[in-house]
């Protein structure tokens, strides 16, 4: 199954809960724009490579489109299609004034040098320039971008239109037109969610165990956020190249330091070496997948031993492990409510931006905290309501949003 048809597998459960009719349903799956472009980049021996980038605008029904733009060698248009869909429910779920976009260059950026990546970034960002701006479209950070690549695209955009455009993308740096608290954001979501779910669960966090996949921006945050803010014992943490392991709680802050150093986690001395996929059958009482999507499959899905699943990045589960998971009590909180504190700060970066006046960081974070606890607790009283999952819940409320911006707006007569 494509991750597109995965994705549309769980907004169908809730359409058929809600009775939407099959004609506005069809509409809320398809995508308005997608957007292929093909471009040359100058490398440094002087060829000339063509590269591949998308960028796909879901849905626009609430206000300009909103979502991040990864590298990454494996994208696609069906995930990139996917990803901008999950971005129209996040935003609507925390009720922000955006719609759902995506954007994606397949590419390894690692095998790029950093003159070769700011020439592929600025061309890449030309060519989708017809698709956006502060009102149309606004991109931000997502796998193997980050606030040195948004100040890139900020500066291509602004030079095309001839004056500086600060509200053009976000995730930039904070003495750029940045949000402080932009860069912690995802990780803060991930943290209240998971107090939120061990508050109704009845965990204590400060006894609670917790492993987590990836660590990049999302799981860095999340497991230095949980252990710090929530006295979580962080046991076992993963990347690409391998993972980690202390049963006493691995130090974090230290683990950072020697992941921005060396590029792995596994060579950390403060634990034991650990196969990259062991993360998800250890025995915690939090799980939190931050890494890709499709991680948590048919094959895996009966291993694991958590009883809350808090997922840091989008479609870390396929429809098949989640009945299995649902079937088995796991509490899973979904991605478009789990890892929407990027998108909300980046929502405040916007409004900053755009109004040139900037908040303090405890405005940000007491902002943040109380709309992600808000959304968490509609949620689950959604769930409760209808008899239904977390992901389902969410799904609904955000499902409902968008159909009363379509009906009231009479987009589709
Ligand atoms: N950044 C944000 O604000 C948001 C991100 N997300 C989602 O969260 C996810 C992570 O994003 P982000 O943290 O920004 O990305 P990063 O590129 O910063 O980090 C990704 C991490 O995943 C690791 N990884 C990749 N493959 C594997 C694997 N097979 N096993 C274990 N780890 C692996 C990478 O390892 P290595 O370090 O070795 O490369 C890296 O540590 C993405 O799917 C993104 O869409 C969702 C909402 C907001
Ligand atoms: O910060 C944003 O605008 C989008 C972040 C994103 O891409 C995501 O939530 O998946």
């Amino acid at each position: 199954m494509g991750l597109f048809e995965m994705a549309i597998s769980n907004f169908n459960r809730a359409v058929a809960i809600m009775g939407i009719d099959e004609e506005y349903a069809e509409m809320l799956r398809r995508p308005k724009r997608c957007l292929i472009v093909d471009f040359p980049v100058l490398m440094d021996d002087g060829s000339v490579k063509v590269f591949t980038g998308y960028r796909v605008q879901h849905n626009t029904a609430r206000g300009p489109a909103k979502g991040g733009i990864r590298y990454h060698p494996e994208t696609n248009l069906d995930e990139v299609k996917a990803l901008a869909f999950w971005m129209t429910w996040k935003t609507s779920l925390m009720d922000l004034p955006f719609g759902g976009a995506k954007g994606g260059v397949r590419v390894d950026p690692k095998s790029l040098s950093e003159k070769e990546l700011r020439r592929l970034s600025r061309r890449y960002f030309s060519e989708i320039q017809i698709m956006i701006g502060p009102q149309h479209d606004i991109p931000a950070p997502d796998v193997n971008t980050n606030p040195d690549i948004m100040a890139v695209y900020m500066d291509t955009y602004s030079m095309n239109i001839g004056h500086t455009e600060l509200g053009v993308v976000t995730g930039k740096p904070v003495r750029l037109g940045g949000s402080k608290g932009r860069e912690e954001a995802t990780g803060r979501g991930v943290m209240v969610t998971v107090r939120e779910a061990c508050r109704e669960l009845g965990i204590e966090t400060s006894k609670a165990t917790v492993a987590v996949q990836g660590f990049g921006n999302v799981g860095m945050y999340s497991a230095l956020l949980c252990n710090h803010e929530l006295g979580c014992k962080i046991i076992a943490v993963s990347d690409s190249k391998g993972g980690i392991f202390n049963p006493n709680g691995l130090n974090i802050q230290e683990l950072i330091e020697h992941k921005k150093s060396t590029g792995k986690v596994d060579s950390f001395p403060g634990g034991e070496r650990i196969g990259k996929d062991d993360v998800f059958e250890m025995d915690v009482d939090i799980l939190i997948p931050a890494a890709l999507e499709n991680a948590i499959t048919e094959d895996n899905a009966h291993k694991i031993k958590a009883k809350i699943i808090s997922e840091g990045v989008n479609g870390p589960i396929t429809p098949e492990a989640d009945k299995i998971l649902n079937q088995r009590r796991v509490m899973v909180i979904p991605d478009i409510l789990a890892n929407a504190g990027g998108v909300t700060v980046s929502y405040f970066e916007w409004v900053q931006d755009l109004q040139a006046f900037f908040w303090s960081l405890e405005q940000i974070r007491e902002t943040l905290e109380s709309m992600m606890t808000e959304a968490f607790k509609e949620t689950l009283d959604t769930a409760k309501k209808y008899g239904v999952d977390l992901r389902t819940a969410a799904y609904i409320i955000a499902i409902d949003r968008v159909m009363y911006a379509i009906k009231k707006r009479g987009i589709y007569p």
